[in-house]
């Protein structure tokens, strides 16, 4: 398969930042002797142009963190890659990340991709001071002398509104919101061009969840960084992403710019997720979907979505529908919407 470019004006074709094309990730497991797939990740091709805010939405176990895992190469049985390629664009250099040895994949993480995973507060060592955390992690890639690495750990902490006396305490001493937004500024300390987050707002009080997604904004800006960020919270992409990729049951269903994907989602699910945010003043009963997602052990097969679609046709149960471009920047995967194949 070709190397899906993205296309920013009509004669400039920019080489995007990340590439992952038909990955598929699965866990396998053994219950009563037998092994059993859960297809977490099921045929996923997206792109991340460089400085995009790339927002990945979708419900409890859809496969978002399966998903971002598997693109980081933070990948520990019982999940697996079955088939596909990430490829990331550093420089003009290309990494393809199952190529990599762990050493190398290593330094990559630390100098051009940083990784905050759920829970990301625990890598911060209960019982040592936040700066032995920074000197651990952050010093062996930075290439400085201690004096000069000192200087520009307080610069990156001054410029993110953290007062560098909190390089002194230890992690219990600070709030929840605190500690988050240090752990932050440790894994953006080394100045990457490729951020990814996992729900880094999920269990922060909304006051805090604001300050913690402007200070991320904030840094993504100010390096230029590209920005691959998960939440199921669709209110929070409308402030955050520039695009949002919709997972439903391990795969990718529709991917808009945001305010498209607010004001004309095609595909009948994202229709829901929109339909479902509370509006101020509006006091009217949001429909609920019928049924449950499906078990990523045993999905329904052609469409996962079919069993509570609104819109299913015959095909849907029968045939995979593949995930078509209906505008510039607009992909979606539904029957409905693109017409059945003849
Ligand atoms: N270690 C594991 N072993 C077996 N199955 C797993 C494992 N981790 C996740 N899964 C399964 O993979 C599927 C996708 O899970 P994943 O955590 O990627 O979803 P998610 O969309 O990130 O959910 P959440 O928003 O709740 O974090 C789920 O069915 C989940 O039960």
């Amino acid at each position: 398969m070709q190397t899906e470019a993205l296309l920013r004006s009509p004669d400039i074709v920019v080489e995007p930042t990340l590439t992952v094309e038909r990955l598929k990730a699965y866990y396998t497991t053994k219950a009563f002797g037998i092994d059993r797939d859960i297809r977490a990740v099921d045929d996923i091709s997206l792109t991340v142009a460089k400085g995009e805010v790339y927002g990945v939405a979708g419900e409890s176990s859809s496969g978002k963190t399966s998903l971002i895992k598997t693109i980081v190469g933070a990948i520990r049985p019982p999940l697996h890659v079955v088939g596909g390629t990430v490829r990331f664009n550093f420089g003009g250099q290309t990494y393809d990340i199952y190529d990599l040895k762990p050493d190398e994949l290593q330094a990559i993480r630390w100098r051009h991709l940083s990784y905050i995973m759920q829970g990301s507060m625990n890598v911060l060592n209960p019982v040592r001071r936040i700066k032995h955390s920074f000197y651990d992690f952050a010093f062996p890639h930075m290439g400085l002398g201690r004096a000069t690495f000192w200087d520009r750990v307080r610069d990156h902490l001054r410029k993110l509104d953290l007062d560098p006396g909190v390089l002194d305490s230890y992690p219990h001493q600070l709030s929840g919101g605190m500690r988050q937004r240090t752990t932050i500024a440790l894994a953006t300390v080394c100045t990457p061009e490729f951020i990814v987050a996992d729900e880094p707002t999920t269990a922060l009080d909304v006051i805090v969840q604001r300050d913690v997604l402007t200070m991320l904004r904030d840094i993504q800006r100010d390096l230029g960084s590209s920005f691959l960020f998960v939440t199921h919270d669709m209110s929070v992409h409308a402030t955050v992403s520039d695009r949002v990729g919709i997972v439903y049951a391990g795969r990718l269903v529709e991917e808009a710019d945001t305010p498209t994907l607010f004001r004309s989602a095609r595909h009948p699910y994202t229709q829901h997720l929109v339909a479902s945010l509370p509006k101020i003043g509006d006091t009217t009963r949001r429909a609920s979907l019928s049924g449950r997602p499906p078990s990523l052990a045993d999905p329904p097969p052609g469409c996962r979505f079919h069993p509570r679609c609104p819109l299913a046709m015959d095909v849907c149960s029968k045939e995979v529908p593949p995930l078509v471009s209906i505008a510039p920047r607009h992909r979606v995967a539904c029957f409905a919407v693109t017409g059945a194949p003849s």
